[in-house]
């Protein structure tokens, strides 16, 4: 085969052109080029080759810079109600703000069902109650005996009791039990037929919206209380009436376990259920003259309407000492149990009511499986490009099988301890003290071999509560013997929990290199967290980028 004389530097290697080939022909020099022309199409080669050379020095570089951002990934551990969900929107708020707050719209029906749950407790706790001789230790099938609890949970039963006003308020909070069922029905998946696991409340029921049946009470002292759909009482048809889906009528999906003693809301995490309350998603009516959407209190079959109706008899019956009487005799400290808003019902029961950052950092809604959620750091950070991935996963005991797939690529886990539950059980299993159950669960994460070199930070969360609990009386011996005759103060309790947790890490880690970060924490206080966020996410983010040599 013939092959035609060319320019070398226009042949790729390893390719010889036929002398037909068109493309070869075109880049031929022209058969009576001038030297100036020569000059002239070289200089112009030459421009060619810088620029190309320039586009792959850019391409390189991007190429670079994607293989350079990294991705940090953080586990949220912990028991139930330990605080890690609040610790997530604490972190969306600091760093997806403008997410945040077009979310905050949705937590309203969550806000509202967590009012009615404190307000069934308060019905639950001042219905009539005939006389019990158990006490809370015979109610434990299995208890051994011979044997006596590390931790003292429960206490001595009460006589019989009534309360005079207990029909009155029964009678008149009566549609809160259909606003209920409306509102979890709202909240419920129409998609979802799977029965969605909730927290089993150590409760043996509820009387609470129904009638008749009101000396048959719970008798547990803890304040759980167990919510059945088969218990509602009867609607109040007069009243306005949500409109639920069809789906969700036929099967409801309910976020609660219906026949089961449960009684924490829970939305299953396939369910995006924020997106679907989120603002502009929502159905009001439209104004007749504009046609624009107008405010949902417009809505006539808005569950605000119920709650704005029966507000004054639920700060009314908040507010009747007998009723506090009662509650102390029950140790129900319904300020600090989870989603309290009782000493505000009559801004959250208003028409135009909208939750604010702080109502949304006290909301409760059990989390189910695990929930991922992604931060990109901002242009001005200095761990620019870096994605910040944190898994915040259910802390009930049916969901910690969950966690462990999570463990194998983790960079760092923050771990959450409520303090202040040093005299409550678990939900899930009322014969386990919370505080116990932490520090378990705690030796299991920090003595877990793939878990070595993971960083370790500790949050001893809910110190508000704790300082509240300890202040108001509680004290911490009659809950953990050993403590014994130490001060019942807050710095002295909280440092031996530090001491405590401190320990168990010392003497069960595989890593004896690892440092442990403590923090004392209320992830609820907004302006103290975020201090303690910046710092946690620096260090993590600094140690794991600077062992990766990426920094
Ligand atoms: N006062 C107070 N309340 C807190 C604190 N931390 C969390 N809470 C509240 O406690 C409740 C439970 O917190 P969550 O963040 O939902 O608990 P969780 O660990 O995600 O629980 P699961 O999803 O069941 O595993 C919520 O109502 C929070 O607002 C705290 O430090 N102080
Ligand atoms: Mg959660």
């Amino acid at each position: 085969m013939a092959s035609s004389s060319r320019s070398p530097h226009l042949s790729p290697p390893g390719r010889r052109r036929s002398i037909s080939d068109p493309l070869d022909a075109a880049l031929r020099p022209p058969e009576n080029e001038s030297p100036e022309q020569r000059a002239k199409r070289l200089q112009a080669e030459e421009e060619a080759k810088r620029r190309s050379q320039k586009i792959d020095q850019m391409l390189q570089e991007g190429e670079r810079q994607r293989r350079k951002r990294k991705t940090v990934k953080v586990l949220l551990l912990g028991q139930s109600e330990s605080g890690k969900s609040t610790t997530l929107k604490q972190f969306q708020l600091l760093h997806a703000p403008a997410d945040f707050h077009a979310e905050r719209i949705a937590w309203r029906f969550v806000i509202y069902l967590n009012l009615l749950r404190s307000v069934r407790r308060i019905l639950d706790a001042i219905a009539p109650e005939p006389d019990t001789t158990l006490t809370a230790l015979d109610d434990i099938e299995e208890y051994d005996e011979t044997e006596p609890p590390a931790i003292i949970i429960g206490g001595p039963s009460k006589p019989a009791y009534t309360n005079p006003q207990f029909e009155n308020y029964h009678r008149r909070l009566a549609p809160l039990g259909d606003l209920e069922t409306r509102l979890i029905q709202q909240l419920s998946d129409p998609e979802d037929n799977d029965e969605n696991e909730a927290t089993r409340l150590p409760s043996s029921g509820s009387t609470a919206w129904t009638s008749g049946n009101s000396g048959s009470s719970s008798a547990s002292g803890n304040g759980a209380i167990a919510m059945t759909a088969s218990e509602y009482g009867p609607a109040d048809r007069s009243l306005p009436r949500l409109n639920i889906p069809s789906g969700s009528r036929s099967s409801p999906a309910s976020p609660t376990t219906p026949g089961s003693a449960s009684g924490e809301l829970a939305v299953p995490t396939s369910f995006n259920w924020r997106k679907r309350f989120a603002l502009g998603k929502i159905q009001s009516p439209k104004s007749e003259h504009s046609g624009e959407l107008q405010g949902w209190w417009e809505d006539p079959d808005d569950p605000v309407h119920v709650l704005n109706k029966c507000a004054p008899v639920i700060i009314e019956m908040w507010r009747d000492p007998m009723v506090k009487v009662r509650l102390q005799e029950k140790r129900l400290r319904l300020e600090e149990s989870s989603g309290f808003y009782l000493d505000e019902v009559e801004r959250i029961a208003a028409k135009m009511y909208f939750p604010t950052d702080e109502d949304v950092l006290k909301a409760r809604l059990k989390t189910t499986g695990v929930v991922e959620h992604t931060f990109t750091m901002g242009k001005n950070s200095e761990f620019r490009g870096v994605d910040w991935k944190i898994y915040d996963v259910g802390g009930a005991r049916p969901q910690r099988h969950a966690w462990a797939p999570y463990f194998d690529d983790v960079n760092a886990i923050i771990f959450l301890a409520p303090i202040s539950a040093f005299d409550q059980v678990l939900a899930e299993d009322p014969r386990i003290n919370r505080m116990e159950d932490s520090l378990h669960l705690w030796n299991s994460v920090i003595s877990n071999k793939l878990l070595a070199n993971v960083n370790i930070i500790l949050f001893l969360n809910k110190c508000d509560l704790l300082k509240a609990k300890l202040e108001s009386g509680v004290r911490l011996v009659h809950h953990m013997p050993a403590y014994r005759d130490r001060p019942n103060d807050y710095d002295s309790v909280s440092n031996y929990f530090r001491n405590k947790f401190g320990a168990v890490h010392q003497s069960n880690t595989p890593n004896r290199s690892r440092e442990l970060f403590i923090h004392f924490t209320s992830v609820t206080d907004t302006r103290r967290t975020r201090v303690i966020i910046y710092n946690v996410r620096d260090m993590i983010l600094s140690g794991n980028l600077r062992s990766s040599a990426l920094m």
